[in-house]
């Protein structure tokens, strides 16, 4: 089995960046959620974007955002991908995939079977489904270190491109890879020592597992 794509989401200082190239992690998540104790200005992640150029892919996460939002980041932080974390439906991940033309991923949260069901809906509208977990009424859509079932997706075979997030972290995404054969995985706290602040050392610590699994 060929080894999971890895997306370190919520990078928000040159030396989490830093960390992630070097642990030859695939894609960053740069989060435009003001809620989020991750969450970059338009300004922040220009800079994060001009120092990852070529050696990183550049996803921004939003959620349900305006079209102002979108044209301002995907402009400011030249993003690679756009990814979805809202209620955004698949007409208007659509447009949006049309309007930027660049790849659009959209989060599903999960607690059932019939919510992975609802990737079928996206297939034509993005690129890849990201299934998270789902977090309480009033918390933040994701970021919250919350796993949800791994079995609702084991050997998963939709109509899309697909990824696993959800309280992912060193020492359990080697496990979650061969429960689900998830081609990519997505975390944020789980590489963190606080909120927001990311650790080069569990950042180092996933990769290596994820190499390993
Ligand atoms: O990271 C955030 O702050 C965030 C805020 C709002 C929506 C999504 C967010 N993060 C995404 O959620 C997954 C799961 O996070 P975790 O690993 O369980 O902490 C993460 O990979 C991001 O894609």
């Amino acid at each position: 089995m060929p080894t999971a794509a890895i997306k370190i989401c919520g990078i928000s200082t040159p030396e989490a960046l830093e960390a992630a190239i070097r642990a030859r992690a695939d894609h960053i998540g740069l989060v435009f959620f003001p809620k989020s104790p991750r969450a970059v200005t338009s300004a922040d992640a220009a800079l994060l974007s001009a120092r990852a150029e070529g050696r990183i892919n550049r996803v921004g996460l939003f959620v349900d955002p305006d079209d102002a939002l979108l044209a301002e980041a995907v402009a400011a932080a030249r993003l690679d991908a756009i990814q979805l974390h809202g209620a955004e439906t698949p007409e208007r991940a659509a447009q949006l995939r049309s309007r930027f033309g660049i790849p659009v991923w959209k989060a599903l949260s999960v607690a059932s079977a019939a919510d992975v069901e609802r990737a079928s809906a996206y297939a034509q509208a993005v690129d890849l489904v990201l299934f998270d977990a789902r977090t309480p009424k009033g918390a933040l859509p994701g970021g919250m270190g919350l796993a949800f079932d791994w079995n609702l997706v084991a050997n998963w075979k939709g109509p899309v491109a697909w990824g696993l997030a959800g309280g992912l972290e060193p020492g359990n995404v080697a496990e979650a890879i061969r429960r689900t054969k998830t081609p990519l995985v997505d975390t944020s706290s789980g590489v963190e020592i606080a909120p927001g602040v990311k650790d080069a050392d569990r950042i180092a610590a996933f990769c290596a597992a994820v190499a390993g699994a």
